[in-house]
């Protein structure tokens, strides 16, 4: 089974699906590449609005592949792990033109970061995400602290960094975290959502998305995301953190 799928929909939607259901669509070495070529897919003209979503209707994405990452011990191990996403999510965060997540199932740790990498998040009903790292004795590592502090209230963006808690729809929308709980299909859902959108042309999208990626230029985005990617490296590296990830993976 092919890791990740790529779609380009004649409405002008270009979507990216981690095809890994049996792991959570967790995000490995292979998905990074697979994304790495859906975001320069993504800078054809022909192409209006980039798309995430995940396999299956249990998880969008668990985050980072815990039994991949595991043999990461040391914070320069770590880091260069993290970067390399991060690197990834910053391409994403700067696309220029509007970005979606559709939130298929459980967005969780590096999963609502990717998530909150997106400019528009929407959400199936019974979808929970958060960013739990914290339970693992890490912060975010791949920008999504980053990312949510410049889309959400601070407030409501710290409180969902420190209580590294799931959500669900309803206190995601309330978060401001989610723009939209699709009632039924998912991709029809987000047709929906995104319809006004489509029909203007590419460089007027280009053009407004512009005026978001040069006020996180001046904000000094990409140097907070290596700040945030460094910050976790660190903390990877503690036994503390070892210790809650052998503890998922029922290694004594
Ligand atoms: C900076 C990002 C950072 C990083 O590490 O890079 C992070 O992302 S930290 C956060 C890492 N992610 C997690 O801690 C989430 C772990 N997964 C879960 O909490 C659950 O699996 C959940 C809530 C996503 C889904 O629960 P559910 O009961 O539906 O499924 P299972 O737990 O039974 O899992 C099924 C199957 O998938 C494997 N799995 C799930 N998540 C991961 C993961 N992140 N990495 C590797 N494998 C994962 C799980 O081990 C099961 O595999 P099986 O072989 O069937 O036992």
């Amino acid at each position: 089974m092919k890791p990740y799928i790529v779609e380009e929909f004649s409405n002008g939607i270009l979507l990216f699906t981690i095809n890994r259901p049996e792991k959570r669509n967790a995000v490995n070495y292979e998905i990074m590449d697979g994304l790495e070529h859906a975001l320069n897919l993504a800078n054809n003209k022909k192409v209006k609005v980039f798309a995430i979503t995940g396999a299956g209707d249990l998880a969008f994405c668990s985050g980072g592949d815990l039994s991949a990452f595991h043999c990461l011990r040391t914070e320069d191990e770590a880091f260069e792990m993290l970067n390399r996403m991060s690197d990834l999510l910053v391409k994403l965060f700067y696309l220029q033109k509007p970005t979606v997540a559709l939130l298929n199932g459980t967005a969780v740790g590096g999963g609502c970061e990717l998530a909150s990498a997106c400019d528009f998040r929407i959400a199936r009903k019974n979808v929970k995400a958060g960013f739990i790292q914290g339970t693992l004795a890490i912060t975010t590592g791949w920008g999504g602290g980053t990312f949510v502090s410049e889309k959400l209230l601070p407030a409501n963006a710290m409180k969902m960094l420190m209580e590294a808690s799931l959500y669900d729809t309803k206190q995601l929308e309330d978060l401001g975290f989610v723009q939209m709980i699709a009632d039924g299909d998912l991709l029809e859902s987000s047709k929906h959502f995104l319809e006004k959108m489509l029909r203007l042309d590419v460089n007027v999208l280009k053009a407004y998305k512009m005026m978001f990626i040069n006020k996180w230029e001046k904000a000094g985005l990409k140097e907070r995301v290596k700040e945030e990617v460094r910050r976790c490296s660190e903390l990877w590296e503690d036994e503390a953190h070892h210790k809650q990830v052998a503890k998922f993976l029922g290694i004594k």
